[in-house]
């Protein structure tokens, strides 16, 4: 494990906010404001929606206005013997809900436990038309010192934090379509920074010197999204006694959780829908903390299929004391830096709540989220089947749909869940006798 900046931000914060649900939203704002500090800036920026359309402007190109998602707070988390309030921005409901629930189950239990590699990632730098491509390997490996040297001239202030281009890596293909291939790879430390641009821009200043090394052409110069040096760990331990409903014993449970595990590591059918569920955690935590989600999409994906044939992220076991062990370890390029962590007011009130000191820290939180995710889905999967939880909080859209608002929201979506009937038609046959004043049937 490599040693990374221990928070020692919100040290006295208690994640078990109880009752929150219950709230609303501008009371579980205070609520949350209680606990970690927040100005009213950040109270502005989270419950005005985060975005003036002036910084909009300024973000991408050809902006009419902002498109702002549901902002919520999964409670319960202990990581690492710390407390977090995790911010999560998604539209799918019972998301959020399902991450407090399982953060409560774990922190009954230690809490989940995080590690993480360097903040490393790889540029390419492809090269054609090499005749000899194994001995342009050796002539560009014969450099290494120099083309370390000539990357870690433009970043300075990378490399007087303690990062910077580490090494140099030349990897042959000897028949590609067009013929003999080189791809360099810059291994670089990027510290805090989800590290894009500043890796292309080590890769684009050392292309010329590869291209004298080994005579020939250089043409691609990017990062590579597979982050397979820059990976997060997170593991928990549940006893099956913390697993038990009214309806399931714990190890019964537990057992479901393994064989679902098993499931999804031998069919890629379902190894999709297994990591759709990780990612449902890992995207929410990265979306509301301005962090790029195709990245970290593109780089979860690549790492499930390096075997060669794609399967699930996490795995879930029974130890010799009869615990369920769930493990995931995946890429994870987050930045707290650049990228519009810094330019989005939601974004940098939302990682002010979780209180991260570094990108590594960050990476590990959003890797245990990910990883209480997937332990909500396969222990309700498992158990009582995904519908009853998700769609009974899934009432609320369907009411909406169909033309409630205000109070008749959660009167329209209880009736549904309570009969166990989820649809549009049906929510529209209560609203219509709800507001004619009569009752239903
Ligand atoms: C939905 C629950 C949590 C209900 O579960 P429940 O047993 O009805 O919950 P509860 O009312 O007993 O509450 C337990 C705890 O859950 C939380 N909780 C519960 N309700 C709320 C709420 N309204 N607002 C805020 N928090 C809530 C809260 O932390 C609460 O504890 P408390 O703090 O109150 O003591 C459960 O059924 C569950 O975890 N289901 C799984 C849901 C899920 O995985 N959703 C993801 C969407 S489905 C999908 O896209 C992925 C999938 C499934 O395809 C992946 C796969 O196949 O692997
Ligand atoms: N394929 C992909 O995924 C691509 C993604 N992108 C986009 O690139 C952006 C991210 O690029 P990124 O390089 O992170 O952003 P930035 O270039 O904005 O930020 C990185 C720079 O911040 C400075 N810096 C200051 N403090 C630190 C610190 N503690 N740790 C590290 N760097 C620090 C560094 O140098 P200095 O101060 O000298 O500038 C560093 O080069 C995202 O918006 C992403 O969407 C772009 C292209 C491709």
């Amino acid at each position: 494990m490599v040693e990374r900046k221990q928070s020692r931000t919100h040290p006295g914060v208690n994640s078990r906010l109880e009752n929150l649900r219950n709230l609303s939203p501008a009371e579980r704002l205070d609520r949350v404001a209680d606990v970690v500090p927040l100005d009213a800036c950040d109270k502005q920026a989270i419950g005005g929606g985060g975005l003036p359309s002036a910084l909009a402007n300024g973000m991408i190109e050809n902006v009419i206005g902002t498109f702002t998602l549901p902002l919520g707070i999964a409670t319960n988390f202990t990581i690492n013997g710390r407390d977090y309030l995790i911010p999560m921005s998604v539209e799918e409901p019972s998301v959020v809900a399902a991450a407090s629930y399982m953060a409560r189950i774990v922190r009954a239990c230690g809490g989940f436990r995080t590690s993480s590699t360097a903040p490393v990632m790889r540029a390419q730098v492809q090269v054609l038309g090499v005749g000899d491509p194994h001995g342009a390997r050796m002539r560009i490996l014969r450099e290494r010192e120099a083309i370390i040297a000539a990357a870690n001239a433009r970043d300075k202030v990378l490399v007087s934090l303690g990062g910077g281009c580490k090494d140099v890596e030349v990897h042959v293909f000897e028949e590609t379509p067009v013929g003999p291939m080189l791809v360099v790879h810059l291994i670089v430390d990027v510290r805090d920074a989800m590290g894009a641009n500043t890796v292309n821009t080590m890769a684009e200043s050392v292309a010329p010197m590869i291209e004298d090394i080994t005579g020939a052409v250089v043409r691609l110069r990017i990062l590579s999204n597979f982050a397979d040096l820059r990976l997060a760990r997170a593991m928990v331990a549940v006893t099956p006694d913390a697993l038990k409903t009214e309806d399931h014993e714990g190890g019964q449970v537990a057992r479901g959780i393994v064989e679902a595990s098993a499931f999804a590591a031998v069919d890629p059918y379902r190894a999709a829908t297994h990591n759709k569920g990780i990612m449902n955690g890992v995207d929410a935590v990265v979306v509301a903390t301005g962090n790029d989600w195709r990245a970290v999409e593109a780089g979860a994906h690549a790492w499930a299929s390096r075997s060669g044939r794609y399967r699930s992220l996490t795995n879930w076991e029974i130890d010799a004391k009869g615990n369920l062990v769930g493990t995931l370890e995946m890429p994870m390029a987050l930045g707290l830096v650049g990228g519009a962590t810094r330019t989005h007011p939601g974004a940098r009130a939302a990682l002010k709540i979780l209180g991260v000191e570094s990108a590594q820290e960050l990476a590990e939180v959003t890797v245990a989220v990910g990883l209480a995710q997937n332990m909500a889905a396969l222990r309700a999967l498992a158990s009582e089947g995904i519908q009853k939880g998700h769609m009974a909080l899934h009432a609320r859209n369907i009411a909406i749909v169909a033309g409630a608002s205000g109070d008749e929201i959660g009167t329209v979506a209880a009736a549904l869940a309570a009969a166990h009937d989820v649809r549009v038609d049906r929510a529209r046959e209560l609203l219509e006798t709800m507001r004619n004043g009569g009752a239903s049937n």
